[in-house]
């Protein structure tokens, strides 16, 4: 593609030299740029892509779009010099595929908690319901029916663009997506058209990057404030940051509740570990899905379908053929007569639903015991909380190793222990090793019981000092109570 009909998208660019070079090809790592490649210099959180521009000519790159010219090497290239170069990288990307994201229809999810949940089932439902679509999320993407692997909630820009271009030429129509906040920071969403958004909750999380609950929930917003009129704008009501969050966006704004009145309301008449009955706008449901936060997943993948076109009638029939998704409420029965459930929660808000959903199912009868961790150099203020949850809500808690990355297990595990009181510690036990941990709560665990395993969810790996061994919480858990006679 000619650059000068590329950069056509671009805010005002100042361009030094010919733009009517041919471009083979856009690139954003110098490491990755092939002969007739236009670099696109963005300034990351480690280091300074404007310092690799010369490293990005040295192996062909003709053009250059950055922020700033760097010294000496001004007729080198033809340079593109902007004022945003992430924001321009991902209108870039989207020209390049010829504005994939306008040919379906593209609804992010945002929120600290329940976006891989929400958008999982936004695709399985309209799948069901005959569509051809796509799915970005933390544990998987696909293109309609085709498992694509994933390392993030919302991938680079470059791998983004050429997703979503992927599922156009496939056929999708809907495509649904997990907007991270650390996305919308780092403007990975920049050129993508969005038709809705939805917000599911603000809590603790991620402060390591963000450093403030205010930066955190400014990032969010921002995803919404950048909505066009076009799109709709749906939040939960019966979050305090539900309607903040809409407050300066273009969008339709609607609302759903299980509290107050809401264009989507919902109520629980029942719960039990096999599923929920539910109300919503004054029609029954009944569903595989337990607990409170998963009644409001399940208003939002409603709110959302409705606001899409379809039918109350069709949306609760296929409603109530979900399940759920994988590592979210997992439940594996032992043959002893105890359940297992293997849950993504790695927050304190998240941890403390899950235990309140497991003890509405309970009602009183039969204990809880928690197997929980903290993954290594993510937010450290997290990890008392996560403790001090934990214990509030079970009957026996074992601390144990997450992904510690490159720091110390034990230490991890002390900051955690440095929210517990002495009476807290008595019925905490500190195993490091996970799989020892699990098995430790298999054998404490008695008829009726429930164990919970939190915060690596659907992972198959532990990830140390930057190598991921294999290690899935579902398949120890498996193995174990295969060995179990009842
Ligand atoms: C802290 C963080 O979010 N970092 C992300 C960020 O990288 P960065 O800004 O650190 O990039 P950088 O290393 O400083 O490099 C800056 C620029 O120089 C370029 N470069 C660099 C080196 C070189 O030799 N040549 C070169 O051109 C890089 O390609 C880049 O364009 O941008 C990269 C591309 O988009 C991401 O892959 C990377 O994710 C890192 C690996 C990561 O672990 N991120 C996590 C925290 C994350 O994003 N998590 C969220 C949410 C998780 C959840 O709650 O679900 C997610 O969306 O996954
Ligand atoms: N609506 C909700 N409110 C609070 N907690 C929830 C909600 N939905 C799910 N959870 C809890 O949070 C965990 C993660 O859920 P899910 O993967 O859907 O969230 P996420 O926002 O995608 O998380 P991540 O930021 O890691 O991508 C679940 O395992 C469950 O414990
Ligand atoms: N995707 C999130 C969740 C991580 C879950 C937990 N298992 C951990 O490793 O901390 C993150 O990268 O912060
Ligand atoms: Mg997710």
């Amino acid at each position: 593609m000619e650059l000068q009909k590329l950069i056509q998208v671009l805010d005002a660019p100042v361009v030094t030299g010919n733009p009517q070079a041919e471009i083979t090809g856009i690139q954003s790592d110098s490491r990755r740029i092939e002969p007739g490649f236009l670099f696109v210099a963005v300034r990351g959180t480690a280091v300074d892509g404007h310092t690799y521009i010369a490293g990005a000519l040295e192996k062909g790159a003709v053009a250059v779009v950055c922020e700033e010219i760097p010294q000496g090497l001004n007729d080198k290239c033809i340079f593109v010099v902007v004022k945003d170069s992430a924001e321009a990288l991902g209108k870039l990307l989207s020209a390049w595929y010829g504005n994939p994201s306008d040919k379906l229809v593209l609804v992010g999810v945002t929120g600290t908690n329940g976006k891989t949940t929400i958008a999982t089932l936004l695709y399985q439902m309209f799948r069901k319901l005959g569509h051809k679509a796509g799915l970005i999320s933390t544990v998987c993407n696909y293109v309609d029916g085709e498992a694509i692997p994933t390392e993030h909630t919302t991938p680079d820009p470059i791998t983004l663009h050429a997703l979503i271009a992927r599922m156009v030429e496939a056929g999708c129509e809907y495509a649904f997506m997990e907007v991270s906040s650390h996305s919308i920071d780092q403007k990975r969403i920049s050129g993508l058209s969005f038709n809705g958004g939805i917000f599911t909750n603000l809590t603790r999380d991620h402060l390591d990057y963000h450093k403030t609950v205010e930066n955190y929930l400014k990032a969010k917003k921002k995803f919404f404030d950048d909505l066009p009129a076009t799109a709709f704008a749906l939040t939960n009501l019966d979050d305090k940051s539900g309607m903040v969050m809409l407050q300066n966006t273009a969008a339709k704004k609607l609302t759903y509740s299980l509290r107050t009145l809401a264009d989507f309301k919902g109520k629980i008449l029942e719960s039990h570990f096999d599923g929920t009955e539910l109300l919503i706008n004054n029609r029954e449901v009944s569903v595989h899905f337990v607990g409170r936060f998963n009644a409001y997943n399940l208003l939002a993948v409603y709110g959302a379908a409705i606001t899409l076109g379809k039918t109350p009638e069709e949306v609760l029939v296929v409603l109530s053929t979900l399940h759920s998704v994988s590592g979210r409420f997992e439940t594996i029965r032992s043959p002893k007569g105890y359940t297992a459930i293997v849950d993504y929660a790695h927050t304190p808000d998240a941890l403390t639903n899950v235990l309140n959903g497991i003890h509405e199912v309970l009602d009183g009868n039969g204990r809880v015991i928690t197997v929980v961790g903290c993954g290594g150099n993510r937010d450290k203020g997290k990890r008392p909380m996560m403790a001090r949850e934990a214990v509030r809500l079970s009957d026996q808690v074992i601390l144990t190793s997450d992904n510690p990355r490159f720091e110390e297990p034990d230490a991890i595990i002390q900051d955690m222990v440095a929210g517990l009181t002495s009476a807290d510690m008595e019925k905490t036990l500190c195993i490091t090793d996970r799989e020892q941990a699990i098995k430790a709560a298999v054998k404490l665990a008695q008829k009726g019981d429930v164990i919970l395993i939190a915060g690596k969810g659907h992972e198959d790996y532990q990830e140390v000092k930057g190598v991921k061994h294999h290690f899935d919480d579902r398949e120890i858990v498996r193995n174990l109570f295969a060995n179990q006679q009842a």
